[in-house]
C-alpha cells in the first residue's frame, strides 16, 4: 500500500515507458511562475528560496497550473530551483528581482573549491526540498503525478563559477580550459550530490525526474563528450543502484534535456535516459528518425508561439505532433524551453485544449 493517494492520471509515466497511449500527455516548462496571476498573490513580496523552502507555499505553487488549467495537464513539477544543489554544497545564491540568480563569491579558482563542504549530507541540507515533495504529492491527491528534478553538472558549475547569469561564458571556459582536471572533480563533486538528491526526492514522492543540462549549448561537441555525457551518463546509472539500496523497486522515468546540443541526440539516446526533451531548433521528423524507437521525445514548441495569434498556435501544434508521428507513442508534449512572465494564461490554455484536441485525433 503507498502511504499516497492512488494515481488517477498516469499517462505521462505510460509515455515515458514508450507504451502506447491514447494522447500524448502534456505539461510545460515553468508551467508555475510568473505568468500566472496566483503566483504572485502566493509569493507576495517573499524571497524566492524563502519560497521554494515553505513546504505549504511551495506545493500550492506547484498545484497552481493544474488546477488553473484544470485536466488540461498531466503532470506538476516541484516548485523548486536547480540552483538548491550549489546552496547544499555551502554556496550562498541569491535571486534578485528581474536580475536573476547571484553567487556572492562563485568559484574562481581551483582553490576555491576548498570553500566547497565535502561529503554533502543531502538529506539534512535540503530536508526541506522533500517535506515539500511529500506535502505536494499528498496534496495533488493522484491527480497528476508528480515530478522531480534537478540541475546537471555542467550547467551547476557555469552558475557557480560565473556567479549567475552570463553571455560569455568567460569563467566557465576558464575552468574547463585551463582548470581542466579541477573542473573535472568539481562537476564529480555535483554528480555525487545530484544522484543523492534525484533518489532522495523519489523516496519522498517524486514519480518521474528531469535533468536540465540548460547550458548544453554552450559546449562543442568534443566538449560535450567530456564535460556533460559522462556526468549525465553517470546520473541515470548510478541512480537505480541508489534507488534499490534505498528500497525503491519501481521504475522510475528519467529525462534529460540538453538545451542547444543537438549534435548529442544520438548520444543521449543511448544515455540510460527515458525520455529525451527537445529545444526547438529541432525538426520533429528528424529527431524521430536519430531516436528511432530507443526512448521517448519530448517538446518541443518554441515557446514564443504563445505570442502569435490562436490560428498560428493551432497551426504550429499539428505541426508538431504530427512531426513527432502523431503522439501516441514515445511522445510528450511541451515547449522546447520555459514559460515567459508576460505570457497570457488564456493562449496557454489555447494551447493545451489544441494538443489535447489534435493529440486525440
Ligand atoms: C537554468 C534554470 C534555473 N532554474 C531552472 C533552470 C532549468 C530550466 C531552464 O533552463 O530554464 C529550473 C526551474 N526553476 C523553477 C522551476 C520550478 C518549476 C516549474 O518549472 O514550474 C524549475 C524546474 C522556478 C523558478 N526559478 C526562477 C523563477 C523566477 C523567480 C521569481 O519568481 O522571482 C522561477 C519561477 C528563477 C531562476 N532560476 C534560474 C534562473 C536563470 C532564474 C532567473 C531567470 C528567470 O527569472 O526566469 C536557474
Amino acid at each position: 500500500m503507498s502511504r499516497f493517494p492512488e494515481l488517477k492520471n498516469d499517462l505521462i509515466l505510460r509515455a515515458a515507458r514508450g507504451e502506447k497511449v491514447e494522447r500524448p500527455p502534456i505539461w510545460i516548462m515553468r508551467q508555475a511562475g510568473r505568468y500566472l496571476p496566483e503566483y504572485h498573490e502566493v509569493k507576495g513580496g517573499r524571497d524566492f528560496f524563502e519560497t521554494c523552502r515553505d513546504a505549504e507555499i511551495a506545493s500550492e505553487i506547484t498545484i497552481q497550473p493544474i488546477t488553473h488549467f484544470d485536466g488540461l495537464i498531466d503532470a506538476a513539477i516541484i516548485f523548486s530551483d536547480i540552483l538548491v544543489i550549489p546552496q547544499a554544497m555551502g554556496m550562498e545564491v541569491k535571486m534578485v528581482d528581474k536580475v536573476g540568480p547571484q553567487f556572492p563569491n562563485p568559484l574562481r579558482k581551483p582553490s576555491d573549491l576548498d570553500h566547497l563542504k565535502k561529503d554533502v549530507d543531502v538529506l539534512k541540507e535540503l530536508d526541506w526540498a522533500f517535506k515539500a515533495i511529500s506535502l505536494t504529492r499528498k496534496k495533488l491527491n493522484g491527480r497528476v503525478p508528480l515530478l522531480g528534478f534537478c540541475g546537471a553538472p555542467w550547467t551547476l558549475l557555469v552558475y557557480m563559477t560565473e556567479g549567475g547569469g552570463t553571455k560569455m561564458f568567460r569563467f566557465a571556459k576558464e575552468w574547463i580550459y585551463k582548470f581542466t582536471k579541477e573542473s573535472h572533480q568539481l562537476l564529480q563533486q555535483i554528480t555525487d550530490v545530484a544522484v543523492e538528491f534525484l533518489a532522495q526526492q523519489v523516496v519522498a514522492g517524486a514519480q518521474m525526474l528531469q535533468v536540465f543540462e540548460s547550458w548544453g549549448g554552450e559546449l562543442g561537441p568534443d566538449e560535450f563528450d567530456e564535460f556533460s555525457l559522462p556526468y549525465l551518463r553517470q546520473i541515470s546509472s548510478k541512480l537505480p543502484l541508489r534507488l534499490k539500496e534505498l528500497g525503491i523497486t519501481e521504475n522510475v522515468p528519467i529525462t534529460v534535456f540538453a538545451k542547444g546540443s543537438w549534435y548529442a541526440l544520438e548520444q543521449l539516446c543511448d544515455s540510460g535516459y527515458d525520455v529525451v526533451s527537445l529545444d526547438w531548433l529541432f525538426r520533429p521528423s528528424d529527431a524521430v528518425q536519430i531516436a528511432n524507437g530507443r526512448i521517448a521525445l519530448q517538446g518541443n514548441l518554441d515557446p514564443g508561439t504563445m505570442y502569435g495569434s490562436k490560428e498560428t498556435i493551432s497551426k504550429k501544434v499539428d505541426k508538431m505532433i504530427k512531426g513527432f508521428g502523431g503522439g501516441k507513442q514515445n511522445y510528450i508534449i511541451n515547449f522546447g524551453h520555459g514559460t515567459h512572465p508576460f505570457m497570457d494564461p488564456e493562449q496557454i490554455r489555447w494551447f493545451l485544449q489544441e494538443c489535447h484536441r489534435i493529440g486525440s485525433q
